[in-house]
């Protein structure tokens, strides 16, 4: 079981992301989610959290496998990853100053252009795959603090979350 849930909640082509206060991904652009109350399943944490940091209360939303990340071939966390789709007719103004940072939504092809340095690191390698539909395991290796290796496996049974 991991710690963390992370959600991208999708209305038509951008996302509604949080420009995080705090680290992890202090000051960068990152999908809303946070840590397991005791009992929770991923899913009920994930909307939890969603409605927390955005008031948005989700009737769903869609697992998309795990991302985790390891320094020194030990395992550091990871995080349940969902999307949720609102209706392109959603209102829902920004930008929008919470405790944790700045909610905003942000056009995909922004999100994911070359070398945009304002979105949490691990974005480029794993969302592309999300947004596809796949639900898969993403596993990222960190040396000093930067990104140094990439691999995506299939979901074993244990880290499955819904
Ligand atoms: N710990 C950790 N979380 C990460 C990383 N990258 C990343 O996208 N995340 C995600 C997982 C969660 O969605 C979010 C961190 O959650 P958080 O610390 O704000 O959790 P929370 O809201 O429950 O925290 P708090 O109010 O109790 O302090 O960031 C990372 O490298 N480390």
């Amino acid at each position: 079981m991991y710690p963390y849930t992370i959600c991208f909640i999708k209305r038509g082509h951008n996302l509604l992301l949080l420009n995080r206060e705090k680290a992890p991904t202090k000051g960068l652009w990152n999908g809303v989610g946070g840590k397991f109350e005791p009992g929770e399943s991923p899913l009920a944490c994930v909307l939890r959290e969603t409605f927390e940091e955005t008031g948005i209360k989700l009737a769903d939303a869609h697992y998309r496998g795990v991302v985790s990340w390891e320094s020194d071939g030990i395992s550091r966390g990871g995080m349940y990853v969902f999307v949720a789709e609102l209706p392109e007719d959603y209102v829902y103004p920004t930008p929008l100053k919470i405790s944790e940072g700045i909610l905003d939504w942000k056009a995909i092809d922004w999100i994911l252009s070359e070398r945009n340095l304002g979105i949490g690191e691990m974005i480029p390698y794993y969302l592309p795959a999300i947004l596809r539909g796949e639900c898969l395991e993403h596993r990222c290796t960190f040396s000093n603090h930067k990104l140094t290796g990439y691999t995506a496996v299939s979901l074993s049974v244990e880290v499955l979350g819904s």
